[in-house]
């Protein structure tokens, strides 16, 4: 049996599915993982493939009011202070965070306590707390090329998005047999409009207008939570959240989707066609950096938000369906990022 290693990566999807794909590869390893995250993020609800789970009270400081910034830093301290205990308590091998405030409370106390800290970067554009502990991590981990410039460059590696083991495994299924466990028709051009692990409200009652005029494609849409259709739509299948994306990207001849990091790179993954509308509120608009390149390599299409309309979104599906594009952006895909980024660690502590 090796070691402990401390992992934290919560808060949303984006940073908690890597943070899991690394983790199951850790344990197929023979390591123990500990897993430190977010009361309130997907964490909550989400199990962790870890032997021992805590999770937090704390909230992210950008965006909130001044007094609201510092209640939430003082939070943050104290939360690395307190994993501090729980690293000298249980002396684990190394740490390894994925970015977002989630990370910065176990990314501290790693500095705190002198253990070796590794750190996964999923976007075009660092979050700050991964350009924070940039400075003081062993190796960083990135997803884009394109993102090397902002850190050192003698401890940053290319190693891709680290895909969980469901959507690589789902990737067998095949349309046929992915729209047979969804119950959707077998022959009708399918659309699959989602928006990153929180829902997209703009998105989804777009993409409803366009599904009550075009009859003749059916839409599967995940909505995000609190989301209630009311259209009756006869060729729509709404969900809140759907645990096997693999399933849903299987069944799909198009994706409309965010351009979240983790959504992006299992798109690319499936190999298939998309139209992708960046949340325009994203730090240093980092999701359309995440797929500017598609788009430039005319591998993709980018609708900024503020252009999204149902005119725009009905006349973009239409010609791609037309088209019949099968996609060419599989070649593109990275695999085996877990491995990698677990080889890049041993082979950096020998
Ligand atoms: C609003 C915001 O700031 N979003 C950020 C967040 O996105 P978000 O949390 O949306 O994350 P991503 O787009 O990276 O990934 C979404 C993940 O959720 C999963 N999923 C989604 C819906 C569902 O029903 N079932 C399901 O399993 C997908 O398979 C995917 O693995 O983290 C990403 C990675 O740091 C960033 O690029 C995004 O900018």
């Amino acid at each position: 049996m090796k070691g402990k290693v401390f992992i934290a990566g919560g808060g949303t999807g984006g940073h908690f599915y890597p943070a899991v794909s690394v983790a199951e590869k850790l344990k197929e390893n023979g390591y123990s993982v500990y897993y430190f995250g977010t009361e309130n993020g997907i964490e909550g609800k989400k199990k962790f493939p870890a032997e021992k789970v805590f999770l937090y009270d704390i909230k992210g400081v950008r965006g909130r009011s001044f007094k609201g910034k510092i209640v939430s830093s003082l939070k943050l301290l104290k939360t690395a202070l307190s994993i501090r205990s729980i690293i000298k308590r249980e002396d684990p091998e190394f740490v390894i965070t994925f970015g977002g405030y989630a990370s910065l409370p176990l990314g501290l106390s790693a500095l705190l306590t002198g253990k070796d800290l590794y750190i996964h970067e999923q976007n075009s554009v660092p979050s700050y707390t991964n350009l924070l502990l940039s400075k003081f991590a062993k190796k960083v981990f990135i997803t884009f090329d394109h993102s090397r410039r902002y850190f050192p460059a003698e401890k940053t590696v290319l190693t891709g998005f680290p895909l969980r083991k469901d959507i690589i495994e789902d990737k067998e299924l095949g349309k046929e047999r992915a729209r047979d466990i969804l119950g959707v028709d077998s022959e009708r051009k399918t659309v699959l409009v989602f928006g990153g692990s929180q829902g997209a409200k703009k998105l989804t009652e777009t993409a409803l207008k366009v599904a009550g005029r075009m009859k003749d494609v059916q839409f599967i849409i995940i909505a995000g939570k609190g989301y209630t259709d009311t259209s009756n739509n006869e060729n729509v299948k709404i969900y809140r959240y759907y645990d096997r994306m693999g399933v849903l990207y299987s069944a799909a001849d198009l994706v409309v989707s965010r351009a979240g990091a983790g959504s992006v790179w299992e798109i690319v993954y499936y190999g298939k066609p998309a139209i992708f509308v960046p949340y325009p509120y994203a730090a240093s608009d980092h999701q359309f950096y995440n797929v500017r390149w598609l788009e430039e390599k005319g591998e993709a299409e980018i609708i900024r938000d503020d252009q999204l309309d149902d005119e725009l979104l009905y006349k973009k599906i239409r010609e791609y369906l037309d088209k019949n594009s099968q996609g060419n952006i599989k070649k593109y895909s990275i695999i085996d990022t877990a491995e990698k980024i677990l080889k890049e660690i041993e082979n950096d502590r020998l």
